[in-house]
């Protein structure tokens, strides 16, 4: 990749106050390199110059690697691999499975864990409303309206366990159409090097415990 493209992973990842050491970075970049290749051939992402996959891809991806803290996350609708790929990388420790129903994008996601030597990540084709496994986290970006991201993938989130949805602009009407057992347990804003977005941000969900107790 461009000396430029690793100057604004660099700069990027120094911003955000993601640690990654050398290993790390090299597979960052090695990831980059993937991509941009197989985008040529199977248009994977509408994102084409490699200097700004950095930024929307690898960048947006690890700026919600802070949130990230249980024992395995499910990526759902990720694509290429998106954010979960970053994470995994980012978190050695961490249990990642990417699930998507697109299967040129799976095998991109499966070669990419290949190449790179990514223990610990799991790559599923298949429709999330057809999956069964249980985790701590979940996570989308893109996938769908945040009622449907919630919708779908209730019956896999673990007792205790927390959604993550990265949005870009939020309709209030999406807000309102959460089940009223969900409660938006934070709403942060995402000022990710590059992405010109103002309106990003990470949304940490969960069960509201006390509900039941309450009745
Ligand atoms: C806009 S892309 C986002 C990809 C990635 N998360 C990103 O941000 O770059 C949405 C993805 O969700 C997948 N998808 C949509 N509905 C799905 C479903 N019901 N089950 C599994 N994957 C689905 C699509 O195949 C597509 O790859």
């Amino acid at each position: 990749m461009t000396p430029r493209c690793e100057r604004i992973l660099d700069e990027g990842l120094a911003a955000l106050s993601v640690p990654c050491d050398a290993g790390q970075r090299q597979r960052l970049l090695a990831l980059l390199a993937l991509l941009h290749k197989w985008n040529r051939a199977y248009n994977l992402t509408a994102v084409r110059s490699p200097e700004a996959m950095v930024s929307r891809h690898l960048l947006d991806s690890a700026s919600v690697a802070f949130a990230v803290g249980g024992t395995n996350l499910l990526d759902v609708g990720s694509g290429p691999g998106f954010p979960g790929l970053v994470l995994a990388i980012l978190d050695p420790g961490l249990q990642v499975t990417l699930l998507d129903s697109n299967g040129k994008k799976v095998r991109f996601q499966r070669q990419a864990v290949m190449e790179l030597g990514l223990a610990n990540v799991r790559c599923e084709q298949v429709r999330v409303e057809s999956f069964d496994a249980t985790f701590d986290q979940i996570i989308s970006r893109a996938f769908a309206a945040l009622g449907d991201f919630i919708g779908l993938t209730e019956p896999l989130l673990a007792q205790g366990g927390e959604w993550l949805a990265m949005k870009g602009g939020l309709e209030p009407r999406e807000l309102e159409s959460l089940p009223s057992h969900v409660v938006v347990r934070e709403q942060l804003a995402l000022a990710v090097p590059g992405v010109d977005d103002a309106e990003r941000q990470l949304l940490r969900l969960g069960r509201d415990e006390q509900a039941g107790r309450r009745q």
